[in-house]
């Protein structure tokens, strides 16, 4: 883990994981259970470096427990198992002796439901994390790293002159865009997002998807939407998930955005992105 230094200086904090450059992951042959219900069966997926990679398909075919996998949360589900490869930068994150922890700090979530410590100030929402790790740092850093993260989320303008008030008291978008701050303090080099718009309102959901938008060039991003303007709004790359009755779900077919929309080439991909099913 990164040291960081408790003297007054500007210098921005380090990545906790020592390394702060977007990474790039790949999912080599990834099958995933729930007790003996397979849900996802060897699915392979590479998510570039600085891109937005969406993940579309309908419900129940598999996309979050496939999200929780990339930084290892499906682990912490008491009957769930799975089995292959996920590689960060080509290292692979379940390699034994490699610890949990290090794929977290490295690979950040933010969820369907804004999840802000409610009573915690907004200033200490977005450094609870570096709290977590037992990060020191000194007021000047504590203070520059809130600006940079609340100013990359794109909320620093709304909040500058209240930071001390509490998270819960911001509206439903800008508590998300907080959460997207909360995470980005740790600097992750991707940041997984489920769902993060379904429960906003059309002006808070394009915010977000602005925000998206400017952070995908610091940050490998892979989202799970069931918002196909979305997918096509925000992605350069989508993946179309599917489970055909009752079997696991699979990757049917994955490729540039554009070309998933305009010529897919599976008849599943072209009925579920027109809408015709799901
Ligand atoms: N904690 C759990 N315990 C048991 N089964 C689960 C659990 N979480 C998910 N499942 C099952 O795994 C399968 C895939 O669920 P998952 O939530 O990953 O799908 P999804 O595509 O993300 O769905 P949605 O779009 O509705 O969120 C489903 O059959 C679901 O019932």
């Amino acid at each position: 883990m990164a040291t960081t230094t408790t003297t007054s200086t500007t210098a921005p904090l380090p990545a906790l994981g020592g390394d702060s450059t977007p990474a790039s992951l790949e999912a080599r042959d990834v099958s995933a259970w729930f007790g003996d219900h397979k849900v996802l069966d060897r699915v392979s997926l590479t998510m570039p470096a600085q891109q937005v990679t969406a993940l579309i398909g309908p419900s129940g075919c598999g996309k979050s427990t496939f999200l929780r996998i990339l930084n290892r949360m499906h682990e912490l589900i008491g009957s769930a198992a799975l089995a292959g490869q996920v590689l960060l930068d080509g290292a692979d994150i379940y390699d034994r002796g490699r610890r949990i922890t290090h794929a977290r700090r490295q690979i950040g979530m933010v969820f369907q439901k804004p999840n802000p410590f409610p009573a915690m100030s907004i200033y200490d929402n977005v450094l609870a994390g570096l709290k977590l790790n037992g990060v020191r740092a000194t007021r000047r850093e504590r203070d520059g790293l809130v600006e940079e993260c609340l100013t990359r989320a794109g909320l620093w303008k709304e909040v500058r002159d209240r930071l001390r008030q509490p998270g819960g008291a911001l509206s439903g978008g800008q508590q998300q865009r907080l959460c997207i701050a909360r995470s980005l303090a740790v600097r992750p080099r991707v940041l997984l997002m489920d769902e993060p718009c379904s429960a906003l309102d059309p002006t808070s959901t394009r915010r977000i998807e602005q925000t998206i938008h400017e952070l995908s060039q610091e940050v490998t991003i892979v989202i799970v939407t069931h918002n196909m303007q979305q997918a096509q709004r925000v992605s350069d790359q989508c993946a179309f998930f599917l489970a055909e009755q009752g079997t696991p779900g699979l990757i049917v077919e994955h490729g540039p955005t554009g070309a998933m929309f305009t010529s897919p080439r599976d008849n599943r991909t072209a009925d579920y992105v027109n809408g015709r099913f799901g």
